[in-house]
């Protein structure tokens, strides 16, 4: 019952910040609706009372009561509803947001990354779209039990032994209560088959993947193993289902046993002459109803009970969150700094992994330089950037800017004065301004300077082809796809809408790009950084696999198993003759061949 009062106790205290004239409206008809029920049940043993008793008066009395009651049961409920409605949307909308803003609001990414939080993040998402549902459950729920109230009250007054009716109606209760624990409980283990099915439907139906999808003949693969995930989910969920309804089952036969046992107790009331036939309808009506109504109770309560399991969920969440919000508090960053970037024993271990992903990085990256890492997959490059950006705290060691530990610096501050172009960048499917403008939203999306940083970003002619409030993507009608190097070059230009960064990063930009124009982009990015570096003193990193794009950074990182194995400039490292040598060479025969 605990859970059942914290959901409705959520729920409505959002739906009465939302909307208090509609909230207090729809449940004031509700209520109005749930008293006409044993008003029927009444009326309906007044009419056989007056009519037994040769009072016309009466019996017509109880008949236009009945009338009413059962015309103000039906007309109340209906007019509820419209008002509950739209309430219960604008609840789901709340939730759908306060969702987006928790799962974006931690101030690292190290729970993104945990499979256990993908799962729980995948079950609230899911949950949210059922809180529609219960909003409108959770205040016919109120309505239900203040009718089960009523009804129990009139029952009481016939004779105290319906009291038993009313204790066996408590039973489909209980009962109904655990087997939806027990189904809940069945169906949070079964999160990772459902995940999976969802990621592997997305890969075989999504745009994206599908034209590599049917040339390479995979949809037969994708479908096996979806049909190999679901044989096992559904027979999971069907045990569940069959202990959920046996135990449903057994509760309702208990009450069943009790009305039963009612109705012929109202009729030895009658023999003994304690009771009238009125009164016998009365029994029959109200423990009718009381039966549909623990049914429907029951079921109200089911639905409230799995909301609030998610309600749960999302309040463990937001509290883990703010325990980790982004601290506001901090050190700004140097406003500019020729001191750069040093990074001091630096180490990294992935939430969950075995072993350190970087260990023990000591390097000097001063302000106005431009750095490229280079190194085997896997090496922790793209790793490192992360660190750099502040995606991740260290798990040793320390990042100092300007001198300043990054630890200190206020991380909102932080993510304002870095730009970066990660290999896994985010396709923003929608008007081009607003895809390349939220890279800064203080710019308002401000035609100068989306056009600017579309301009550095040597993307203008995209800019004309599409237009700036073209919209990209094919999620939408009007919507026009662009080609990997296209959305890159977006990307990119979303980059350096950040005015006077003290960081610019750069992660495999040649991924979607042809040599020439990963050339055109770097260049693009080196002339950003050289006019960042003489304003701000900024650094620019850069990963890529190109060395043909590395011989152009100031300074050169190989990187490799998570260590520094060696540094300088591209002439320095071919004199040393070295890993970045051997590198070299193999690219250079490769191109020669
Ligand atoms: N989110 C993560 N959780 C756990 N381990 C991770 C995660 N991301 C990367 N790793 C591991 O860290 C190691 C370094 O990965 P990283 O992406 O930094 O390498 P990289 O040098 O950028 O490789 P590539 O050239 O292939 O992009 C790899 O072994 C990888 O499996």
């Amino acid at each position: 019952m605990r859970d059942v009062l914290f959901c409705l106790r959520r729920l409505f205290a959002i739906a009465w910040a939302l909307d208090r004239r509609r909230f207090a409206t729809g449940a004031t008809l509700l209520l109005l609706g749930a008293v006409a029920t044993p008003v029927v049940g009444l009326a309906a043993g007044g009419v056989v009372d007056g009519v037994d008793a040769g009072a016309p008066r009466s019996a017509t009395a109880w008949g236009v009561t009945l009338a009413v009651a059962l015309a103000g049961e039906l007309m109340l409920a209906h007019f509820a509803h419209l008002y509950y409605f739209e309430l219960a949307e604008l609840t789901e909308e709340r939730l759908n947001r306060d969702l987006v803003r928790l799962v974006n609001g931690s101030a690292h990414l190290d729970r993104s990354d945990d499979p256990a939080h993908a799962d729980r993040v995948d079950l609230l998402r899911q949950d949210v779209l059922q809180m529609r549902e219960t909003v409108q459950s959770g205040l016919q729920l109120g309505a239900t039990a203040v009718q089960v109230l009523l009804t129990a009250a009139v029952l009481v007054t016939l004779s105290p032994w319906f009291l038993l009716l009313i204790a066996a109606a408590v039973v489909p209760v209980v009962a109904g209560r655990r087997a939806e624990t027990q189904f809940q409980e069945t169906r949070e283990a079964q999160s990772t088959t459902t995940r999976g099915v969802r990621h592997l439907r997305r890969l075989a139906t999504s745009p994206g993947s599908q034209k590599e999808i049917r040339l390479s003949g995979g949809g037969d693969y994708l479908l096996r193993r979806q049909r190999d995930l679901l044989g096992g989910y559904r027979s999971a969920m069907a045990r569940a289902d069959r202990r959920y309804a046996l135990r449903r089952g057994l509760g309702q036969l208990a009450f069943g046993v009790a009305y039963v046992g009612a109705v012929v107790w109202a009729f030895e009331l009658v023999r003994q002459g304690r009771a009238s036939a009125g009164d016998v309808v009365l029994t029959v009506v109200l423990a009718t109803q009381l039966a549909t109504q623990m049914a429907t109770g029951i079921e109200l309560l089911g639905t409230v009970h799995r909301a609030a399991a998610g309600l749960r969920r999302f309040a463990a969440l937001e509290a883990e969150q703010t325990a980790e919000a982004l601290p506001t508090a901090g050190l700004p960053p140097a406003a500019a700094t020729d001191r750069g970037l040093r990074l001091e024993g630096l180490r990294f271990r992935y939430p969950g992994a075995d072993e350190d992903t970087l260990r023990g990085i000591d390097l000097d990256l001063p302000g106005g330089t431009s750095v490229a890492v280079v190194g085997e997959n896997g090496a922790g490059k793209s790793t490192l950037l992360k660190l750099l950006t502040g995606l991740y705290p260290p798990t040793g060691g320390r990042i100092l800017v300007g001198g300043t530990d990054l630890a200190e610096v206020a991380p909102d501050a932080w993510r304002e004065r870095t730009a970066a172009l990660h290999q896994d960048f985010a396709r923003v499917e929608l008007g081009l301004r607003e895809s390349v403008g939220i890279g800064h939203l203080p710019a308002g999306f401000a035609h100068e300077a989306v056009g600017a940083a579309l301009d550095r970003a040597r993307a203008d002619g995209l800019g004309e082809q599409v237009g700036l409030d073209g919209v990209l993507g094919t999620g939408y009608a009007d919507g026009r796809d662009l080609s990997g190097g296209q959305w890159q070059a977006v990307g990119f230009a979303r980059t350096l809408m950040r005015p006077d960064p003290l960081l610019l990063v750069l992660d495999e930009p040649g991924s979607a790009l042809d040599a020439l124009a990963e050339q055109r982009l770097v260049d693009a990015y080196q002339e950003t950084a050289r006019e960042v570096a003489a304003t701000v003193g900024g650094v620019t990193v850069f990963v890529t696999h190109r060395l043909s794009t590395v011989q152009l950074a100031d300074h050169i990182v190989v990187l490799e198993g998570g260590r520094v194995v060696e540094q300088g400039t591209h002439g320095q490292l071919l004199v040393a003759g070295g890993r970045y040598a051997d590198l070299w060479g193999l690219q250079a025969r490769a191109y020669a061949r």
